[in-house]
């Protein structure tokens, strides 16, 4: 800046001329006859001067402004520095102030746009050419001038906002501190669309489609959260408008926690992998239960019974809307959190006799396919593992040890298999009649899971159970404490280098046991 800024003017700042060039035409008509009526003088680029002159009210053509047509099928319209100069003169300088006036450019104090549609245009499928031309090129010019002129200038990109205005007219104007708000989100809103330009070049449109050379996300913070994983943590919830957990509808309960969160998730992720009514219980992202069942509230009691005690203060979430039947066993036991698509008629009613219980509608349970996770400096991202390789059904599986499996067993261990991918590695899942009976987490050794999981299911219900181990067993010392526990068939990726210890010990026992060739940890 050659000067520097004198006298500030008076807050609110009036508002005298707008200039007004939308895409979206919503309220546009209303918001014209508003503006007039205050005697704000507007000006308006093709489309939108005809809008408004239809509705009655006085507008100039920018081109009046100009002196130049609007040109080049709309890529030149308002990129013109009689424009660009009303909207970046800074008006507490007087040096500027003083230009203008030599130049014989008028200053605008409101600056209304919308931008094309690039998003929408590329989801609809349209061309490569259609999607570049879709590209807005003045809109953000004039959206960015305004922001970063906010001290002078009102920037307005959204009709939702159009009522805002209405406030600032009848109050004298927008104040210093609301334009700085507008400002912000304004460079928040372009920020979003380069995003998504850069993305589209970086990725669809130059044909790079699996690992784009850019990726960036555009995040509105949703909400402050009481605190973070522990009190002396503050945290937020940002939210990238995709819907999902981050989107879903709390029907009843106090506000999510941190720790609700990331509980929710792996809750939602666990009892989507099922294609029957599937219920999921967790606790610190590890399940305490999974189960499916003919019914949801069979699957949720099923679920319940693997492990009562740990389920005490547990998040739920079931694939299928709830019903009133297991919204009343949920209710005789302390819940954190309960999600899923729908609620029955009734079941909240049920569900809220519980002050406590956080209540969440999530119509959408399918997750991302992306899954990102920050390390230091960067950002990891890695296709979602869908339990969808051929490896992942019973036909593609190998029979290494023991009698084919009965289509009971065979059903179980393949529940057993979708069920260990939702625990924490080293993972083993027993179950037995679409139930995990057992489960082993997160230790740093896999016989200690095998221990874990024979000692959680109890001597009774191992016994005759089956086993699911998220990834080989390196040597035959797990799998014995299975066998040893009763356990009566087991899958595994197999894969490791004493896989014929492993297999010999299923033999030895008559252990059925199958074999994979695709392993599901989850870190
Ligand atoms: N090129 C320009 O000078 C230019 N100036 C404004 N626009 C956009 O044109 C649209 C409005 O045009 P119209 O009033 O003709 O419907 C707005 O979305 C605005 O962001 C432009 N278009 C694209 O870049």
């Amino acid at each position: 800046m050659s000067t520097s800024p004198s006298s500030p003017r008076p807050l609110p700042r009036p508002l005298r001329r707008a200039l007004v060039s939308v895409y979206d035409k919503t309220g546009l008509e209303d918001l014209a006859r508003d503006l007039h009526g205050a005697g704000v003088a507007i000006v308006s680029t093709g489309s939108t001067a005809k809008v408004i002159e239809s509705a009655g009210v006085p507008v100039t053509p920018v081109e009046d402004v100009t002196g130049f047509p609007e040109c080049l099928d709309g890529r030149v319209k308002t990129l013109h520095p009689r424009v660009h100069a009303g909207i970046l003169a800074d008006s507490r300088l007087d040096d500027h102030v003083r230009q203008l006036e030599e130049l014989e450019v008028e200053p605008f104090d409101l600056v209304v746009v919308n931008l094309y549609p690039f998003s929408a245009t590329v989801t609809s499928g349209a061309t490569d050419d259609e999607c570049v031309e879709q590209i807005d090129i003045g809109g953000p010019s004039m959206v960015r001038a305004a922001a970063k002129n906010h001290p002078s200038v009102a920037v307005v990109v959204s009709p939702q906002a159009y009522d805002d205005v209405r406030a600032a007219l009848a109050g004298g104007g927008f104040t210093l501190e609301q334009r700085k708000a507008l400002a912000a989100s304004a460079f928040a809103h372009t920020a979003a669309y380069d995003v998504a330009v850069a993305r589209w070049f970086a990725g669809e449109y130059t044909g790079e489609q699996e690992w784009p050379r850019f990726d960036g996300s555009a995040l509105e913070r949703s909400s402050v959260l009481r605190y973070g994983e522990n009190p002396h943590q503050s945290a937020a919830l940002y939210v990238d408008g995709t819907g999902g957990l981050a989107g879903a509808e709390q029907l009843h309960g106090k506000e999510m926690s941190y720790n609700n969160y990331v509980d929710t998730d792996a809750a939602i992720r666990a009892a989507h992998d099922h294609d029957a009514p599937s219920v999921a219980i967790i606790k610190h992202a590890n399940p305490c239960g999974i189960a499916v069942g003919d019914s949801i509230a069979e699957a949720h009691a099923r679920a319940h019974a693997c492990d009562p005690v740990s389920a005490f203060g547990g998040v739920i979430a079931a694939n299928r809307p709830v019903s009133r039947t297991m919204a009343e066993q949920v209710a005789d036991v302390f819940t954190e959190v309960i999600v899923a698509p729908d609620y029955e008629s009734g079941a909240v009613e049920v569900l809220q006799a519980k002050k406590n219980i956080r209540i969440l509608r999530c119509p959408d349970l399918a997750q991302a396919p992306l899954e990102r996770r920050a390390v230091s400096g960067g950002l990891l991202v890695q296709r979602r593992d869908l339990v969808d390789a051929p490896g992942d059904a019973p036909q593609g599986w190998t029979l290494v040890s023991g009698e084919p499996a009965d289509g009971d067993t065979l059903a179980d261990l393949a529940f057993a298999w979708r069920a260990v991918r939702a625990v924490k590695s080293n993972a083993i899942l027993l179950a037995s009649a679409g139930a995990s009976v057992g489960i082993g987490m997160g230790q740093v050794n896999r016989v200690d899971s095998c221990r874990l999981a024979v000692e959680r299911a109890g001597t009774e219900r191992a016994r005759g159970a089956v086993a699911a181990s998220d990834a080989f067993f390196p040597f035959a010392d797990g799998p014995q404490i299975l066998i040893d526990a009763g356990v009566r068939a087991i899958v595994q990726p197999g894969g490791s280098m004493r896989d014929e210890e492993t297999i010999a010990a299923a033999e030895a026992a008559g252990v059925t046991m199958y074999t994979t060739g695709t392993r599901h940890f989850a870190h």
